[in-house]
Protein backbone atom coordinates (compact mmCIF):
# COMPACT_ATOMS: atom_id res chain seq x y z
CA UNK A 1 0.00 0.00 0.00
CA UNK A 2 1.66 3.20 -0.59
CA UNK A 3 3.12 5.64 1.83
CA UNK A 4 0.36 7.68 3.63
CA UNK A 5 -2.28 5.48 2.83
CA UNK A 6 -1.85 3.91 6.65
CA UNK A 7 -4.07 1.56 8.99
CA UNK A 8 -6.49 3.80 11.39
CA UNK A 9 -6.40 2.48 14.87
CA UNK A 10 -8.77 3.32 17.47
CA UNK A 11 -9.23 2.61 20.79
CA UNK A 12 -12.56 2.35 22.00
CA UNK A 13 -13.74 3.27 25.92
CA UNK A 14 -13.90 -0.42 26.77
CA UNK A 15 -10.22 -2.15 26.93
CA UNK A 16 -9.43 -4.25 24.04
CA UNK A 17 -12.19 -3.19 21.86
CA UNK A 18 -10.10 -1.60 18.61
CA UNK A 19 -11.80 -0.18 15.73
CA UNK A 20 -10.01 -0.03 12.83
CA UNK A 21 -9.94 1.70 9.34
CA UNK A 22 -8.02 0.10 6.87
CA UNK A 23 -6.57 2.25 3.99
CA UNK A 24 -8.34 2.60 0.59
CA UNK A 25 -6.64 3.57 -2.72
CA UNK A 26 -9.42 4.63 -5.00
CA UNK A 27 -8.21 3.57 -9.13
CA UNK A 28 -9.72 3.55 -12.39
CA UNK A 29 -11.03 -0.10 -11.76
CA UNK A 30 -12.39 0.47 -8.21
CA UNK A 31 -10.90 0.86 -5.05
CA UNK A 32 -7.93 -1.54 -3.50
CA UNK A 33 -7.95 -2.06 0.21
CA UNK A 34 -5.07 -3.85 2.48
CA UNK A 35 -5.18 -4.62 6.08
CA UNK A 36 -2.95 -6.57 8.82
CA UNK A 37 -3.15 -7.05 12.54
CA UNK A 38 0.40 -7.96 11.92
CA UNK A 39 1.14 -4.06 11.36
CA UNK A 40 -0.05 -2.92 14.49
CA UNK A 41 2.02 -6.30 16.49
CA UNK A 42 -1.02 -8.29 16.66
CA UNK A 43 -0.81 -11.73 15.77
CA UNK A 44 -3.70 -12.92 13.50
CA UNK A 45 -4.75 -16.02 14.55
CA UNK A 46 -8.22 -16.93 13.24
CA UNK A 47 -9.65 -20.25 12.99
CA UNK A 48 -13.17 -19.82 10.79
CA UNK A 49 -14.64 -17.34 8.46
CA UNK A 50 -18.18 -16.35 8.52
CA UNK A 51 -20.49 -13.95 6.01
CA UNK A 52 -24.00 -14.05 6.45
CA UNK A 53 -26.54 -12.19 4.64
CA UNK A 54 -29.62 -10.16 6.17
CA UNK A 55 -32.43 -9.75 3.93
CA UNK A 56 -34.03 -6.95 5.78
CA UNK A 57 -32.78 -3.54 7.78
CA UNK A 58 -34.05 -3.85 11.36
CA UNK A 59 -33.24 -7.08 11.70
CA UNK A 60 -30.87 -7.95 15.16
CA UNK A 61 -28.77 -10.70 16.03
CA UNK A 62 -26.90 -11.27 19.31
CA UNK A 63 -25.77 -10.94 21.81
CA UNK A 64 -23.60 -13.94 21.24
CA UNK A 65 -20.45 -14.94 22.95
CA UNK A 66 -18.37 -18.13 23.18
CA UNK A 67 -16.77 -19.59 26.34
CA UNK A 68 -13.68 -21.29 27.46
CA UNK A 69 -13.02 -23.56 26.08
CA UNK A 70 -13.63 -22.08 22.95
CA UNK A 71 -13.47 -18.53 23.79
CA UNK A 72 -13.86 -16.40 21.37
CA UNK A 73 -12.32 -13.07 19.23
CA UNK A 74 -14.04 -11.71 16.58
CA UNK A 75 -12.86 -9.17 13.70
CA UNK A 76 -16.07 -8.13 12.57
CA UNK A 77 -16.98 -5.95 8.64
CA UNK A 78 -19.96 -4.95 6.92
CA UNK A 79 -19.30 -6.10 3.46
CA UNK A 80 -22.62 -4.43 2.08
CA UNK A 81 -24.66 -1.95 3.56
CA UNK A 82 -24.61 -0.99 7.31
CA UNK A 83 -25.03 -2.13 10.79
CA UNK A 84 -24.83 -0.80 14.27
CA UNK A 85 -22.39 -2.70 15.70
CA UNK A 86 -21.93 -3.44 19.83
CA UNK A 87 -20.10 -4.94 21.95
CA UNK A 88 -20.65 -5.94 25.78
CA UNK A 89 -17.90 -6.60 28.02
CA UNK A 90 -18.47 -9.56 30.13
CA UNK A 91 -15.73 -9.90 32.43
CA UNK A 92 -15.98 -10.81 35.72
CA UNK A 93 -13.66 -8.35 37.71
CA UNK A 94 -13.75 -5.80 34.28
CA UNK A 95 -13.98 -1.96 35.56
CA UNK A 96 -16.36 -1.50 32.63
CA UNK A 97 -18.32 -4.81 32.99
CA UNK A 98 -21.61 -5.06 31.87
CA UNK A 99 -20.99 -1.79 29.78
CA UNK A 100 -21.68 -1.92 26.06
CA UNK A 101 -19.82 0.49 23.30
CA UNK A 102 -21.84 0.55 19.70
CA UNK A 103 -20.53 1.62 16.39
CA UNK A 104 -21.62 1.96 12.65
CA UNK A 105 -19.75 -0.60 10.23
CA UNK A 106 -20.54 0.12 6.47
CA UNK A 107 -19.09 -1.11 3.47
CA UNK A 108 -18.61 2.30 2.41
CA UNK A 109 -15.15 2.92 4.57
CA UNK A 110 -14.51 -0.67 5.24
CA UNK A 111 -14.19 -0.28 9.06
CA UNK A 112 -14.00 -3.10 11.22
CA UNK A 113 -14.46 -3.77 14.65
CA UNK A 114 -12.00 -5.93 16.80
CA UNK A 115 -13.69 -7.79 19.67
CA UNK A 116 -11.49 -9.81 22.08
CA UNK A 117 -12.55 -12.94 24.37
CA UNK A 118 -14.90 -11.22 27.02
CA UNK A 119 -17.63 -8.83 24.86
CA UNK A 120 -20.59 -10.25 23.68
CA UNK A 121 -21.39 -9.09 20.31
CA UNK A 122 -24.32 -8.22 18.57
CA UNK A 123 -25.62 -6.26 15.62
CA UNK A 124 -28.25 -4.42 13.83
CA UNK A 125 -28.91 -3.90 9.95
CA UNK A 126 -29.48 -0.53 9.12
CA UNK A 127 -30.20 -1.37 5.52
CA UNK A 128 -31.75 -4.21 3.18
CA UNK A 129 -29.71 -6.47 2.35
CA UNK A 130 -26.29 -6.15 4.37
CA UNK A 131 -23.68 -8.60 4.03
CA UNK A 132 -21.14 -9.22 7.35
CA UNK A 133 -18.09 -10.96 7.19
CA UNK A 134 -16.23 -11.86 10.41
CA UNK A 135 -13.00 -13.56 11.21
CA UNK A 136 -13.18 -15.88 14.77
CA UNK A 137 -9.88 -17.41 16.22
CA UNK A 138 -11.99 -20.08 17.48
CA UNK A 139 -14.24 -22.53 15.71
CA UNK A 140 -17.64 -22.65 16.38
CA UNK A 141 -18.80 -24.94 19.28
CA UNK A 142 -22.29 -24.93 20.28
CA UNK A 143 -21.53 -26.30 23.91
CA UNK A 144 -19.27 -22.83 24.36
CA UNK A 145 -21.63 -20.83 22.73
CA UNK A 146 -23.45 -18.27 25.22
CA UNK A 147 -26.39 -15.56 24.40
CA UNK A 148 -27.66 -12.75 26.27
CA UNK A 149 -31.35 -11.46 25.40
CA UNK A 150 -30.43 -7.92 23.05
CA UNK A 151 -32.72 -6.15 24.36
CA UNK A 152 -32.14 -6.67 28.41
CA UNK A 153 -33.02 -3.47 30.09
CA UNK A 154 -30.08 -3.67 32.36
CA UNK A 155 -27.74 -3.08 29.99
CA UNK A 156 -29.27 -0.35 28.12
CA UNK A 157 -28.32 -0.62 24.66
CA UNK A 158 -29.20 1.57 22.61
CA UNK A 159 -30.48 0.41 19.27
CA UNK A 160 -32.05 1.91 16.30
CA UNK A 161 -34.60 0.41 16.05
CA UNK A 162 -37.45 -0.39 19.16
CA UNK A 163 -38.78 -3.93 20.41
CA UNK A 164 -41.65 -4.11 18.45
CA UNK A 165 -39.51 -3.21 15.32
CA UNK A 166 -36.57 -5.67 15.51
CA UNK A 167 -36.26 -8.71 13.27
CA UNK A 168 -34.80 -11.89 15.63
CA UNK A 169 -34.41 -15.09 15.76
CA UNK A 170 -36.48 -17.33 17.74
CA UNK A 171 -33.41 -18.20 19.45
CA UNK A 172 -32.56 -14.28 20.01
CA UNK A 173 -36.02 -13.55 21.14
CA UNK A 174 -35.93 -16.34 24.11
CA UNK A 175 -32.52 -15.73 25.53
CA UNK A 176 -31.75 -15.50 28.72
CA UNK A 177 -31.41 -11.80 30.57
CA UNK A 178 -28.22 -10.23 31.97
CA UNK A 179 -28.02 -12.06 35.04
CA UNK A 180 -27.71 -15.60 33.67
CA UNK A 181 -23.89 -13.90 33.09
CA UNK A 182 -21.97 -15.52 36.07
CA UNK A 183 -18.34 -15.80 35.48
CA UNK A 184 -18.31 -16.19 31.78
CA UNK A 185 -14.80 -14.81 31.36
CA UNK A 186 -12.70 -13.57 33.40
CA UNK A 187 -10.84 -9.66 33.53
CA UNK A 188 -7.00 -10.42 33.39
C1 LIG B 1 -22.16 -19.97 13.73
C2 LIG B 1 -22.54 -21.13 12.82
C3 LIG B 1 -23.81 -21.24 12.33
N1 LIG B 1 -24.14 -22.28 11.52
C4 LIG B 1 -25.51 -22.37 11.03
C5 LIG B 1 -26.53 -22.70 12.10
C6 LIG B 1 -27.76 -22.00 11.60
O1 LIG B 1 -28.48 -22.84 10.71
C7 LIG B 1 -27.25 -20.81 10.82
C8 LIG B 1 -27.32 -19.51 11.58
O2 LIG B 1 -26.67 -19.66 12.82
P1 LIG B 1 -26.92 -18.62 14.00
O3 LIG B 1 -28.38 -18.46 14.19
O4 LIG B 1 -26.10 -19.03 15.15
O5 LIG B 1 -26.34 -17.30 13.33
P2 LIG B 1 -26.24 -15.84 13.88
O6 LIG B 1 -27.43 -15.51 14.69
O7 LIG B 1 -25.94 -14.97 12.72
O8 LIG B 1 -24.99 -15.93 14.86
C9 LIG B 1 -23.96 -15.00 14.80
O9 LIG B 1 -24.38 -13.81 15.47
C10 LIG B 1 -23.38 -12.82 15.58
C11 LIG B 1 -23.96 -11.66 16.38
C12 LIG B 1 -22.10 -13.32 16.10
O10 LIG B 1 -21.41 -12.69 16.89
C13 LIG B 1 -21.64 -14.58 15.52
O11 LIG B 1 -20.51 -15.11 16.21
C14 LIG B 1 -22.73 -15.62 15.47
O12 LIG B 1 -23.05 -16.02 16.80
O13 LIG B 1 -25.90 -21.12 10.48
C15 LIG B 1 -23.25 -23.23 11.17
O14 LIG B 1 -23.56 -24.18 10.41
N2 LIG B 1 -21.95 -23.14 11.61
C16 LIG B 1 -21.58 -22.12 12.43
O15 LIG B 1 -20.39 -22.07 12.82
Amino acid sequence: MAAGHALQLEALPLEGLLLFTPPRIEEERGLSSAAGLARIGMASPFAQDHHCLSRQRGMVRGLHAQVAPRAQGKLVRCTRGAIWDVAVDVRTGSPTFGQWVGVTLNAGNGNQLWIPPGFLHGFCTLTDHTEVHWQCTTPSDPTCARSLRWNDATLGIEWPVTDGQAIVSEHDAAAPPFSAVIDWFHYA
